[in-house]
């Protein structure tokens, strides 16, 4: 269940963290009703520009994103706003791709760019309750199972 009040997970690259920053100070009343969750740097500009309260973990390269990617798995980050650079190569890109993998197999909404981000800020799931569809998840477990008792 995704709660009215959300735990939204912000990431940038460096040169998109300009349009990150601008986006949240757009944003900055609606960000401040929910939990934020942030890679260090982003977390450490967005307190330092905006004011807002973030909980940090470390840097993106030294493993921030897998420490973000750990708690979508947990079911403790309802959203992720990840502004990635598609132009520049990382020297953390498997980590990257974990990240928006993880997104993915646990069905959270995901903006990768400001347009996408926008839609999201502004949809009214944003001020209600929302269930997950995890249905492909207890399937994944069914099949497993099946597959560990053959063995
Ligand atoms: O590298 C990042 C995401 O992949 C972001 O990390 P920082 O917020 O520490 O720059």
């Amino acid at each position: 269940m995704i709660k009215k009040t959300k735990n939204i997970a912000l990431v940038a690259h460096d040169s998109k963290k300009p349009k990150l920053i601008e986006w949240c100070r757009e944003n900055k009343e609606i960000l401040s009703k929910h939990s934020l969750f942030t890679t260090g740097t982003t977390g450490t500009l967005i307190e330092k520009e905006l004011g807002l309260s973030v909980t940090k973990y470390i840097s993106g390269p030294l493993g921030g994103d897998q420490q973000i990617g750990a708690k979508i798995s947990e079911g403790a980050i309802d959203l992720l706003i990840f502004f990635w650079d598609p132009l520049e190569s990382m020297p953390h890109d498997p980590d990257i791709k974990a990240l928006l993998r993880l997104a993915t197999v646990w069905n959270i909404p995901l903006a990768c760019n400001q347009t996408s981000a926008d839609f999201l800020i502004s949809s009214p799931l944003m001020a209600e309750d929302y269930q997950r569809d995890l249905e492909h998840l207890e399937r994944y477990k069914k099949d497993r199972k099946i597959l560990v008792s053959k063995s």
